[in-house]
């Protein structure tokens, strides 16, 4: 029997994204679609490339709208999506896209959001140690930011196996999909054509404590992050550039071995062959994270890049993969690691 599932913010970035995926999955039948401003439009206007729902009307995100599905999920602002949450009942499964629920510590929350912390829910990255166990069965899913999810699988073979010292500084380039939809001056076509600039810089992003949190239980002890967040000229995509003292006497061999035990199981992460760099035209639309790593002997570093594509496994696609766990099915229904290209 299929499952019915609403999206809320159907007309968003996200939310398309989440379409997208659901219309190529056997088990999921689409019902609800809602938007805030956009309410009451054909979803053929705002997401011409979902043709088989172009006719679909988006309905007001309300309650009563989202009731009676399966599964739920949201692709909100943030802040959001607590309110519609606690309102559905504990027998939906709800899918949040947003950040409301992906921390563990409140004052962090309160410092990089500036509101009340909602709360914390099972984090929607299963190749993270344990959090397949937090999945299955769950009836709520915090999907990770896009930023933690390339940051987190670059390095958390790393820390789980100790070969890296308590630090990481990471730099990554986003496509410009990750801002959303909604338009933003420093997101025109003329400022971010043929440039690339950062933002966020000196610890202030809002994904650094995320970060933090999921390196930290990896290595299990306290990890700091320095993350400088960067955008660049193109619509879908993250190449992380993640590096971390090697603890002393670590070999080449060590480091790739690390790796390779960690990935080995994980059919959505890719460790490439060794000379071979990940890049994000490559998992385009696809829900794959291409890795590398090596040591950089002389800086006494280990250097691991992921690149993914920042709407499919850095949100959607990521959600459909942790739906999957949480309903029981195979965890790969519905999804592809096969990119778009050129
Ligand atoms: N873009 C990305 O790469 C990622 C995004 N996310 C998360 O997904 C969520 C959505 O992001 P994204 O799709 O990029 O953003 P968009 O701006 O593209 O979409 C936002 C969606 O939310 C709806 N919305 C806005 N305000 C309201 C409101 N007051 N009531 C009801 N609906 C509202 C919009 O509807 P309308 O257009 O009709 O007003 C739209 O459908 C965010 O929480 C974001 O953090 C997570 C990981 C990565
Ligand atoms: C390019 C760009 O602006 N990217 C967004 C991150 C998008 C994302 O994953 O974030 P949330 O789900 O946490 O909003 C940003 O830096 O705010």
């Amino acid at each position: 029997m299929a499952l019915r599932a609403a999206v809320a913010g159907a007309s968003g970035y996200a939310g398309g994204e989440v379409l997208r995926l659901l219309l190529g999955h056997p088990q999921v039948e689409i019902g609800a679609l809602t938007g805030g401003s956009n309410a009451g439009r054909r979803l053929g206007e705002l997401q011409p490339h979902l043709l088989p729902l172009a006719d679909r009307l988006l309905e007001p995100t309300s309650v009563e709208v989202l009731s009676g599905h399966d599964v739920v999920f949201l692709a909100l602002p943030h802040g959001q999506s607590a309110a519609v949450a606690e309102q559905l009942g504990d027998e939906v499964l709800v899918v949040d896209c947003g950040a409301d629920f992906r921390l563990e510590d409140a004052a962090a929350w309160e410092r990089f959001y500036g509101s009340a912390h909602a709360g914390t829910w099972p984090y929607g990255l299963p190749e993270l140690p344990g959090a397949r166990d937090a999945l299955k069965g769950t009836k709520r899913i915090a999907v990770p930011g896009c930023y933690p999810t390339a940051v987190s699988l670059a390095l958390f073979p790393a820390y789980a196996a100790g070969i890296v010292e308590p630090e990481a500084v990471v730099v990554a380039a986003s496509g410009t999909s990750g801002a959303g939809k909604a338009a933003k001056p420093h997101l025109l076509g003329s400022e971010v054509m043929g440039s690339m600039s950062p933002y966020g810089v000196g610890g202030v992003h809002r994904h650094t404590p995320e970060i933090v949190q999921n390196l930290s239980a990896a290595a299990g002890e306290p990890v700091t992050v320095s993350f400088t967040p960067t955008l660049a000229p193109m619509p879908r995509g993250i190449l992380a550039t993640c590096s971390a003292k090697a603890r002393p006497g670590t070999t080449a061999e060590q480091v790739r071995a690390a790796y390779e035990r960690a990935l080995e199981a994980e059919p959505f992460v890719h460790l490439l062959p060794e000379g071979q760099w990940p890049a994000t035209a490559a998992v385009y639309g696809s829900n794959c994270a291409l890795l590398q790593v090596a040591l950089d002997e002389a800086a006494g570093r280990v250097v691991a890049i992921s690149a993914i594509d920042n709407l499919a496994k850095g949100t959607a696609g990521g959600a459909v993969q942790s739906m999957n766990i949480a309903l029981g099915l195979p965890e790969e229904l519905g999804l592809s690691t096969i990119g778009v290209a050129p």
